[in-house]
């Protein structure tokens, strides 16, 4: 089975979970299924479950219980953010945002409810593997609230100072640190050495995320443009400019290879990472080229 079908099963399951057999509100359990489905890139997901491959991926059922986990906080928070108080978006992977779709009240309880499927799923993953389960739990913790999850990371944009620094690590970084790291717990490895490939790939993604924001249109990405500028918000292109961004994302790129810990599958993880950089990297147009 391919890594993205994998992924996508492991993510509808959570979400049947969700919304039950018997009764249930049925706009919340259809906007359940509306957050994440189809999904965006799945690179959350997609990283975990690689590391878990290159580390023996010996409890599958744990890394599936991982990677929806990841990707099911993920979409909460962006319906979170897409929300009015937040970015006020009105589209998101090229459909109405939850809210658009669904009314604010019920975006913002979807958004709790995949917070709360996403703990419920590692809490059932204790029956196959219970130590990793817990470890799992923690891990996603510690990435999705406070004082360095994704939480924080929302948090600084309501601060008069930023910490830039902290600010991209929380906001962005701590989820690619959670793939990293949770790949390696769902296979039974040490998380901690796997700390450096997630900061990495987190902050290029950050870049190449505000290179996107600067040089992409609404049709391509399926979500407003601009918005960095909009907000007022600190970027690498509005701190470097696009050509110092780009070579900046090349060099954390480059670093991040060079910081996988040996594990069997090293060679196989390598290809994967530059495969992610080839798909984050933005492909400046004809125009902007010339
Ligand atoms: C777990 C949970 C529900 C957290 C609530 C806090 C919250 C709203 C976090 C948002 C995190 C995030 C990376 C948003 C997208 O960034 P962006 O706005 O720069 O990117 P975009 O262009 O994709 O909107
Ligand atoms: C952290 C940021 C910038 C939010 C968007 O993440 P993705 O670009 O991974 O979103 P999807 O592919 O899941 O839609
Ligand atoms: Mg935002
Ligand atoms: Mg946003």
């Amino acid at each position: 089975m391919s890594l993205t079908k994998r992924i996508d099963m492991a993510v509808m399951r959570a979400i049947t979970l969700g919304q039950g057999t018997g009764a249930a509100p049925r706009q919340l359990s259809e906007a359940l299924e509306y957050a994440c489905t189809p999904g965006g890139a799945r690179i959350r997901p997609t990283i975990l479950m690689s590391v878990a491959m290159a580390c023996g991926d010996d409890r599958p059922q744990v890394a599936d219980a991982a990677a929806a986990s990841l990707e099911l906080i993920h979409c909460a928070s962006l319906v979170h953010d897409d929300l009015p108080c937040f970015d006020d978006a009105e589209i998101r992977r090229g459909k109405p945002s939850v809210h658009r779709a669904y009314g604010e009240s019920l975006a913002v309880l979807t958004g709790d409810s995949l917070i709360v499927l996403a703990f419920e799923v590692l809490g059932r993953a204790a029956a196959v593997d219970p130590m990793r389960a817990a470890q799992l739990v923690v891990t996603l913790a510690q990435r999705t609230g406070m004082p360095g999850g994704i939480c924080a990371g929302q948090g600084w944009e309501s601060e008069a100072k930023i910490d830039l620094t902290a600010y991209h690590r929380s906001k962005t970084g701590a989820l690619f640190i959670a793939a990293t790291q949770m790949g390696a717990i769902a296979a039974g490895q040490d998380a901690e050495p796997w700390f450096d490939l997630g900061d990495r790939i987190g902050e290029a993604f950050q870049v190449a995320d505000d290179l996107r924001d600067a040089l992409c249109s609404e049709a391509e990405l399926g979500k407003p443009v601009g918005q960095d500028d909009r907000h007022g918000r600190p970027s690498a292109v509005a701190q470097l400019g696009v050509g110092g961004a780009t070579e900046r994302l090349k060099n954390i790129l480059a670093g991040a290879i060079s910081s996988i810990p040996s594990c069997p599958g090293e060679a196989s993880l390598a290809q994967m990472v530059t495969l992610t950089a080839k798909k984050i990297m933005p492909q400046p147009t004809a125009a902007q080229r010339a």
